[in-house]
């Protein structure tokens, strides 16, 4: 009798819906699963495989964190997530299922219409796609357009031609869902979460089981086991590129850029974080991770943004070997971010960790 497929959930959602905080919970409540992580990040960094292994999570080894740092699974299928998967199924002790965080830019339509390769397709199943939203950002307008504009257009070309790349990806990978999670529910109330289940509803035809969360929090029966095969049922959920594209095999991600920060020790914290709010706020950057040196301080600054929501926290102590730096992933629309801004703010994030509040100087 053939072995029974392994499952995989593809974990998918818009830059700094949750994705991560969601995994780390689901790694530290496994329900007595062996979890393998494939983590596919857009940016240089490795930011969430490095805050996954730096979790001190006992179930989760570094061996069981397999980083796609390629930017877009989608391109590079073929020669990055295909061999990673073979690499994972080769091993002696096979995991009870497999996760794949996608970056918060992937259409998650051609990964999962990967798991439809031979190699794969015998051996494993997509047991589902769980959609992350950060249902803050869309109770504040943040991914969708202004809904009777929407409906205006819809009303008048049914093959609405969006030029928000940002909301059509948010659509893309609802339209993907076989979980929907309305995540940071504790920053919004009842009222604004019920409207955001009702504009995500919209965005597919098909009604999707939905649940709120609070840091990713849920349980690892909810998440897992939901057994769709969704490999087999992909072909129908296609995204804006693949309706507007089909049979086409071009693709374009130049919507998006990412450039790493490189910066000095951090001389005041304070003020580093109150000027980077002050920058992401003049300028249109989505988002912002990474890792800093404090001086004084035995562990690593993590840094993360989403938006003008900015969080720091110490995750662990700095390696023997490791260099103590400050560095962080920059991302923002490629017409937003040009090379000249790049350098721009590149260099107002070298000043500001010098404690050069008055950053002006480094432009
Ligand atoms: N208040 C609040 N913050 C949250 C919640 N979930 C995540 N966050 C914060 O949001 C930020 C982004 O979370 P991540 O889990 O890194 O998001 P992500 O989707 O993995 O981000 P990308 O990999 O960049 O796409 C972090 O600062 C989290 O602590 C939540 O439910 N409530």
């Amino acid at each position: 009798m053939p072995a029974a497929k392994i499952p995989a959930t593809v974990i998918t959602g818009f830059l700094g819906a949750g994705k991560t905080t969601l995994i780390r919970n689901l790694l530290q409540n496994p329900g007595g699963r062996k979890i393998a992580l494939i983590i596919n990040e857009f940016g240089d960094l490795g930011v969430d495989g490095d805050i996954l292994k730096g979790c001190g999570i006992e179930t989760c080894s570094e061996d069981d964190v397999v980083e796609l740092n390629n930017g877009c699974i989608c391109c590079t299928v073929a020669d990055d997530f295909i061999p990673a998967m073979t690499r994972l199924l080769e091993r002696d002790t096979l995991p009870d299922h497999i996760i794949i965080e996608t970056s918060g830019l992937a259409l998650p339509q051609p990964l999962v219409a990967a798991f439809n390769w031979p190699e794969v397709k015998t051996r494993v199943t997509v047991d589902g796609v769980v959609t992350v939203i950060d249902a803050a950002a869309v109770a504040a307008g943040r991914f969708a357009e202004d809904e009777a504009k929407v409906a205006a257009q819809r009303a008048a070309d049914t093959s609405v031609d969006h030029d928000n790349p940002l909301e059509e990806l948010f659509e893309d990978q609802i339209r993907a869902a076989d979980l929907i999670v309305l995540n940071k529910a504790d920053l919004i109330d009842r009222d604004a979460l019920e409207r955001v289940r009702k504009e995500t509803a919209r965005a597919t035809p098909r009604t999707v089981k939905t649940v709120a969360a609070e840091n990713g929090k849920l349980p690892a029966d909810v998440l897992l086991g939901i057994a769709a095969g969704t490999e087999a049922l992909i072909g129908e959920r296609k995204s804006h590129h693949e309706i507007e594209h089909e049979g086409g095999e071009d693709h374009d991600h130049d919507e998006f850029e990412s450039f790493v920060a490189e910066a000095g020790p951090v001389k005041d914290l304070n003020a580093f974080v109150e000027g980077l709010k002050a920058l992401i706020g003049e300028h249109d950057i989505l988002r912002l991770k990474g890792f800093a040196d404090v001086p004084g301080k035995p562990m690593r600054l993590v840094v993360q943004a989403v938006g003008q929501r900015i969080e720091t926290y110490f995750d662990r102590p700095w390696g023997k070997d490791e260099t103590r730096q400050t560095k962080l992933v920059v991302i923002g629309l490629h017409d937003g971010l040009t090379d000249q801004l790049c350098r721009t703010i590149a260099g107002r994030i070298a000043a500001l960790a010098g404690g050069d509040n008055a950053a002006e100087a480094a432009e």
